[in-house]
């Protein structure tokens, strides 16, 4: 039809209503982008091995308008090379001391990832000394910057620096337990890959609940929770047990030395974002693990199903149904978890005097 106008003798009007088409069908397109993409999301440590993949992930994310990349290294570099993306994702790369607060500022999600890796031979409670200032001074500038934002803390060792982060943002003045998350997704990735494998499933239709936290045999997989029904026998549960809580180790040792998990890491913080975000929206989402502020068990922090929403945690599912084995588990990993509770408040105790 607008063809044979524009064969028409009529032709600059008839442009000009093809022009007003065209303008208001890419207003239209806009709208509905925009009115979908809606948040902005920094990133701490952006630079790392982490970080980058994470904002490339988040720069694909349709609920993502912009994205704020911080590190003490220069972001400008590979911040220019994802603006060139074609999204309508915006690119805002800060560094140094002073940028971070400019990163936090007006951000709806902070995720941070910014401090050392382990290597071979370490624990992760070896980098609690060099992370826990640098999660402390990020958790303080949330709350004195971006007090309603809902933070991941991805930086280990995460059993202990996300009590220093409750702690610096009580220390700041503000402090939501309901916005500040442990970020455990990994463990329960990996669980839904080795279970995948072993049943032959796809690891996206299997569904298990891995509580605790994220250190050893502080993470505990709930096995007799899993759907579909896990097939195999106790021996077998044992072994990917085992597999799940070393994950860690096992990344480690095969980059020998070259840092730890940063791919799948990135997968993990994107789909936990994701979460969080929908919960923001206020659409629903299958319930996530992450590590919290609980009265779930007597560890003050503990990872268990959350539903989220436009506050953060919407509800805490608790403690899922355990056989004999399960509750072992939980009684050890609680045990560990007080300790590294207790290490994250000293800490800011001795920070304060
Ligand atoms: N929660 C988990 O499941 C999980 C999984 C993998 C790794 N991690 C942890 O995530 C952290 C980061 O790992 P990575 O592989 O990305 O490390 P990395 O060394 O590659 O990157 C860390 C980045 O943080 C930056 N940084 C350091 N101090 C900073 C500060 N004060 N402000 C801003 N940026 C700062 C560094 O410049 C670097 O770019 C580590 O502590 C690691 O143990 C956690
Ligand atoms: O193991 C590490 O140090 C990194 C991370 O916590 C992981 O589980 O891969």
């Amino acid at each position: 039809m607008f063809r044979n106008q524009l064969n028409s003798t009529n032709l600059p009007k008839c442009r000009l209503f093809w022009q007003l088409c065209q303008a208001t069908t890419n207003q239209i397109q806009t709208q509905t982008q925009t009115q979908t993409r809606q948040f902005r999301v920094a990133v701490i440590g952006a630079a790392g091995g982490i970080g980058q993949p994470l904002a490339l992930l988040l720069m694909t994310n349709k609920l993502v308008t912009e994205l704020a990349l911080h590190d003490l290294e220069a972001t400008k570099g590979f911040g220019k090379d994802l603006s060139h993306i074609s999204t309508v994702c915006k690119v805002k790369p800060y560094f140094g001391e002073d940028g971070m607060k400019k990163a936090i500022k007006g951000s709806h999600i902070v995720m941070i990832t910014a401090g050392m890796p382990r290597k071979p031979g370490q624990t992760r409670d070896f980098l609690f000394d060099t992370n826990g200032p640098i999660v402390a001074r990020a958790a303080c500038l949330v709350s004195h910057y971006a007090p309603k934002a809902l933070v991941g803390i991805i930086t280990n060792p995460v059993n202990a620096v996300v009590v220093v982060a409750a702690e610096a943002m009580k220390q700041a003045g503000s402090y939501d337990p309901k916005r500040l998350f442990g970020v455990t997704t990994l463990d329960v990735v990996r669980a839904e890959k080795f279970i995948g494998e072993h049943m032959d499933v796809h690891p996206y239709e299997i569904r298990i609940p891995v509580v605790g936290g994220h250190a050893g045999t502080t993470i505990v997989p709930i096995f007799s929770q899993c759907q579909p029904r896990f097939k195999g026998d106790k021996k077998c549960i044992a072994s990917i047990v085992k597999r799940i809580q070393t994950g860690g180790d096992e990344v480690v040792r095969a980059k020998a030395g070259k840092g730890s998990a940063t791919l799948s890491m990135a997968y993990a913080a994107a789909r936990f974002t994701n979460a969080l975000m929908r919960g923001l929206k206020g659409k629903s989402c299958a319930p996530e693990c992450a590590y919290v502020e609980s009265d779930v068990t007597d560890a003050p922090f503990f990872s268990t199903p959350l539903t989220f929403g436009r506050k953060g945690i919407k509800k805490n599912h608790g403690l899922p149904k355990m056989n004999e084995s399960e509750k072992k588990q939980v009684k050890v990993a609680v045990e560990a978890l007080k300790q590294s509770a207790a290490k994250g408040v000293e800490y800011m105790n001795k920070m304060r005097e």
